[in-house]
């Protein structure tokens, strides 16, 4: 398998990131799913832009190269959408945002590495939970949630309205990180700002 290089995400990366966005929020469509459509009250890529804009600004988003590609991203913060977890659940996880993996490079596990390093940062950080929520409706990704080690913790409501409110969660201590950081080489990394 190829190497996976995780670096942090710089602005130069917003346009890469914002064409990830697209080419699979295509996908999804082709699929027949509502995920990430505007019908389906997905962020327009405008909006979507400029909060990765903001993310990476506090240094929060990283990239996965694969044979010197970008192959993916995600973002790792301590926030979530007003409504979904309570303010004692965030406090002792990071929030996993803006998973996507080029479709190019579907099938190699980037996603899988991605969520590793998730959880590397929330060891780091002392945050006992990795915690993120999915699009109500698209039960395939909750099943790949599930695959990757993740529980349905509850399907927000009814403060949250929002078309994303299918809560996951793992425990940090549930990764076996030292098996699995060898194939991730974190080429920078600043702290949980
Ligand atoms: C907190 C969040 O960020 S939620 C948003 C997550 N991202 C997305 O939904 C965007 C679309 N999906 C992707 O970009 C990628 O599939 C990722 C990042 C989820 C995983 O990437 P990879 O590790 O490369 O896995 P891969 O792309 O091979 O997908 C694994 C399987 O899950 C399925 N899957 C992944 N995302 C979705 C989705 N949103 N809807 C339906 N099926 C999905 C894939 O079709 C694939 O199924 P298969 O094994 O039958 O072919």
């Amino acid at each position: 398998m190829n190497a996976i290089l995780l670096r942090q995400a710089t602005i130069d990366d917003l346009g890469v990131i914002c064409r990830l966005r697209l080419q699979r929020t295509a996908w999804l469509t082709a699929r027949g799913s509502d995920q990430w459509t505007v019908t389906g009250r997905g962020l327009p890529i405008e909006i979507f832009a400029r909060a990765v804009g903001r993310s990476l600004d506090a240094g929060e988003t990283w990239i996965a190269e694969m044979a010197g590609e970008p192959a993916g991203t995600i973002t790792v913060n301590r926030h979530a959408d007003p409504g979904l977890w309570s303010p004692w659940e965030l406090f002792d996880a990071v929030v996993v945002h803006y998973m996507i993996v080029d479709l190019r490079f579907a099938g190699h596990r980037i996603g899988h590495r991605l969520l590793a390093h998730a959880a590397g940062l929330a060891r780091r950080q002392e945050r006992d939970w990795v915690r993120l929520d999915a699009w109500t409706t698209n039960t395939e990704l909750h099943d790949y949630y599930r695959r990757e080690g993740f529980e349905l913790a509850r399907i927000a409501g009814p403060v949250a309205t929002g078309p994303s409110r299918a809560l996951f969660e793992r425990r940090t201590d549930s990764w076996d990180l030292e098996a699995g950081l060898p194939e991730i080489s974190v080429a920078s990394y600043t702290g949980g700002r």
